[in-house]
């Protein structure tokens, strides 16, 4: 069966003769030249009831990642975001249900002063939101999956692995009470001020991506288009406290944060002369940042657990 990957790179990634198209399929934007202006990041992607979210899922919520998931990936190529689209596919045009969507997408929109400009609605057999979103970054700032340097270290935002206890807990896995399902819930909600933060970022950081498919396969494709391997000390994960709290066991809560996925924190590489300017961005924007390990020589990702070393490529999500 094919992977979601080389279903894509298989039937859907083209040679293109048109100048403008600086960076076609296979980053977390596309990046279109507009000469003086830079370059207009553009990204899609899309929140299925059943796949993306749970069935009854509040709408308010619903609205806010539909916009915060694409949000995510202009923050991760560093730039500015502008301009959305949406698509609603939708079973029923429930007026409260709309309301409140709306609500949520507004408030982020308007938090990050970004525009509607169109979109598209129609009735469907399952609900599902699709949104496009566009911001420019400057020619020399974007930060790609292909830029990681050998010895470059690697760090990622804030921390990981709470959206994946949601998810664990909607599927019965683990029991959540109350206010620990809110945190875990709520955790993906965070991201708006690592947009303020990978604008700047990227006067010294070349190449990010954000943690949607889970912090291995997402480093995985940063290491694929870099040709290069990475080296990863597990101790120094950002394992989110809920997980420590809920579950006493150290490898439930390395696998949720390796593993997992939904993050929507940044995962990017930087030359270690810059460790003091990242510590003050860090501070000047309130954005935790952990050095989680090394990018290196090689193919596959290590994973480094005290004197023992792991192969840590392989599991992460995909949708087929
Ligand atoms: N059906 C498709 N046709 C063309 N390009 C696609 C398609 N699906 C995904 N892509 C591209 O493949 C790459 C990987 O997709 P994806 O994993 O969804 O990226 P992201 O995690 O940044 O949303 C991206 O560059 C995306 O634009
Ligand atoms: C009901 C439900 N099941 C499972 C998950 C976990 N999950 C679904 S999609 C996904 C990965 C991200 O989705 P994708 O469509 O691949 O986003 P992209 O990488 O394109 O940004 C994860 C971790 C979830 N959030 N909700
Ligand atoms: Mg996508």
């Amino acid at each position: 069966m094919l992977g979601e990957f080389d279903l894509i790179h298989r039937y859907f990634t083209k040679e293109t003769d048109n100048k403008s198209v600086s960076l076609s399929v296979g980053d977390d934007c596309a990046l279109i030249d507009c000469n003086e202006r830079g370059y207009l990041a553009i990204t899609t992607d899309t929140l299925n009831e059943g796949i993306h979210y749970f069935k009854g899922e509040d709408p308010y919520t619903l609205g806010y990642k539909s916009l915060l998931v694409n949000v995510s990936d202009l923050a991760s190529m560093g730039a500015k975001p502008e301009y959305f689209t949406l698509s609603l596919t939708l079973k029923e045009a429930a007026e409260d249900f709309l309301k409140a969507f709306a609500d949520g997408m507004f408030t982020l929109a308007d938090e990050l002063d970004m525009t509607l400009i169109g979109g598209n609605t129609s009735k469907g057999s399952a609900d599902s939101f699709s949104i496009e979103a566009m911001g420019y970054v400057a020619k020399d700032r974007a930060m790609l999956r292909a830029n990681a340097r050998d010895g470059d270290l690697i760090c990622v935002t804030g921390t990981l692995g709470a959206p994946a206890l949601f998810v664990e807990s909607g599927y019965g896995k683990i029991a959540l009470n109350d206010s620990q399902r809110l945190i875990a819930h709520n955790k993906a909600m965070l991201m708006p001020n690592r947009c303020a933060f990978a604008c700047e970022l990227s006067e010294f950081v070349r190449c990010a991506i954000d943690i949607s498919d889970g912090l291995m396969g997402d480093l995985k494709h940063i290491c694929d288009r870099s040709n290069l391997a990475a080296c990863i000390d597990v101790d120094t994960l950002p394992v989110d406290p809920l997980i420590k709290s809920v579950e006493k066991t150290r490898e439930y809560g390395l696998n949720l944060a390796l593993f997992g996925g939904g993050d929507y924190e940044l995962l990017f590489t930087v030359d270690k002369k810059y460790a003091d300017d990242l510590k003050a961005l860090s501070a000047k924007h309130n954005v935790q940042v952990s050095i989680i390990g090394k990018m290196i020589k090689g193919t596959d990702i290590v994973l480094k657990d005290g004197e023992s070393m792991f192969n840590g490529s392989g599991r992460a999500f995909e949708h087929f």
